[in-house]
């Protein structure tokens, strides 16, 4: 049985159209007897969403502003109602849906956790052991008998996730509320919830950060406008949502004129080994490849870079980009860009692969691709086959 399950829901709500155009207007509502009811619109939130997701498996929600995920996860976690269709959902959930829900402004963050987790049905005795971990992940201990109306933001945050965490759930629900901390605790939220995940728990994670739903999401489901757009892999639906976006840009009145074919060149590519002089790379050291553009217009271009690492039967074995990084790059009128990527291992089977580069605008124009930039050469000292070293050790118990 699917641990979660959307059955054709829709959420309605009613939009106010009470605008007073003048104070006048806002005066003569105040009057008693020419009080009348603000007029309203029937807005839909959501319209007709289903989807199953089984347990075990972890689902990314994507969308822009304003297109339903966060109603879509309060009406998985009850705290409010569809107006149509039905949810299900198996299995102890925690939820980290909004900045300081579940919190009491007047308690200490202390009282606050022994609050959540009696709420989520976890005896004290448990959040007691629990305790010095849910305040050293949170990292606010000088703070932890101080009522929370008095943290800030982040604190909240980090208070809140270290206690949906912690419980052990079998379904943790999410929304984009990580984003408030800063990059250090965001990297230390997405590894535990990585974490969480490998150890079986659901993961249902609404985040603009695409590059984190396609990394560590096993499926991703794009809402846009209420409504279901693609219920996918998640390279899939990621790179459809991307597509969208740069159209959606490119509408909006993107004058930036093409680049020219032949503005900017790649130079040279070139992978090395990192820590010795070797173009020959051993499996799974780590690695330079270094990239030299020339850019012969006179207008400089903020651009993304994209290097893909493919066999040369075709088959694509990694794709980075300085756009799913953020990193921010811009190719220099009348100069050269030097870019690295640092790779801290290729765990590939001996063999030849190739490299091809491709360099966006920031609209998401190609500017220009260059089909197999350079050739590596990795040579492991494991045998075995298949497309990677697998790096492994074995463990043999005699009984008896
Ligand atoms: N209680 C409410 N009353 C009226 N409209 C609401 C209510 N809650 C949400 N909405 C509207 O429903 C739509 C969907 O909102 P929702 O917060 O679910 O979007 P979202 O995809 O989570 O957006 P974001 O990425 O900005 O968080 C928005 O237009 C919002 O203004």
């Amino acid at each position: 049985m699917a641990s979660v399950v959307v059955d054709h829901v829709s959420k309605r709500f009613a939009l106010r159209k009470d605008r007073a155009d003048s104070v006048g207007q806002l005066l003569a509502r105040m009057i008693p007897g020419r009080y009348r009811r603000p007029r309203s619109e029937p807005f839909w939130a959501l319209k007709d969403i289903s989807f199953e997701m089984p347990p075990g498996i972890s689902y990314g929600i994507i969308g822009s502003n304003g297109s339903g995920k966060s109603t879509l996860l309060k009406i998985l976690t009850r705290t409010m109602i569809p107006t149509k269709g039905r949810v299900s959902v198996n299995g102890r959930v925690s939820a980290l849906i909004e900045l300081g829900a579940g919190f009491h402004p007047d308690f200490t963050g202390r009282e606050n956790v022994y609050l959540n987790a009696s709420i989520l049905g976890i005896p004290r005795r448990v959040v007691d052991q629990k305790m010095d971990d849910i305040i050293d992940f949170a990292d606010i201990r000088p703070f932890i008998d101080t009522p929370v109306k008095y943290y800030s933001s982040g604190m909240h945050a980090r208070l809140g996730f270290s206690v949906a965490t912690s419980v052990e759930p079998e379904i943790l629900i999410v929304d984009e509320v990580l984003a408030v901390g800063d990059e250090a605790f965001q990297q230390r939220c997405m590894d535990r919830i990585f974490r969480m995940k490998r150890q079986g728990t659901s993961i249902l994670l609404v985040s603009h950060d695409l590059g984190s739903i396609e990394r560590l999401m096993d499926r991703a489901l794009w809402i846009n406008k209420g409504e279901m757009q693609f219920d996918g892999l998640p390279h899939d639906v990621v790179r459809a949502y991307r597509e969208a976006l740069v159209g959606e840009q490119q509408k909006g009145g993107d004058d930036t004129p093409p680049v020219p074919e032949g503005t900017v060149t790649l130079d040279e590519a070139r992978m090395t080994a990192r820590d010795r002089a070797s173009e020959v790379l051993l499996s799974g050291e780590p690695a330079i490849l270094t990239m030299k553009f020339s850019n012969h217009g006179d207008t400089s271009i903020p651009a993304h870079v994209t290097v893909k690492f493919r066999r040369p039967d075709g088959l694509d074995i990694a794709e980075v980009s300085t756009l799913h990084d953020q990193v921010k790059l811009t190719v220099e009128a009348s100069k050269k860009t030097r870019v690295a990527l640092s790779v801290d291992a290729l765990w590939l089977a001996t063999g030849q692969y190739e490299v091809d580069v491709m360099l966006h605008s920031i609209e998401g124009r190609l500017i220009a691709e260059w089909h197999q930039a350079t050739t590596i050469t990795i040579q492991s000292l494991e045998r075995g086959g298949g497309v990677m070293v697998l790096p492994h050790g074995w463990q043999v118990t005699e009984r008896g």
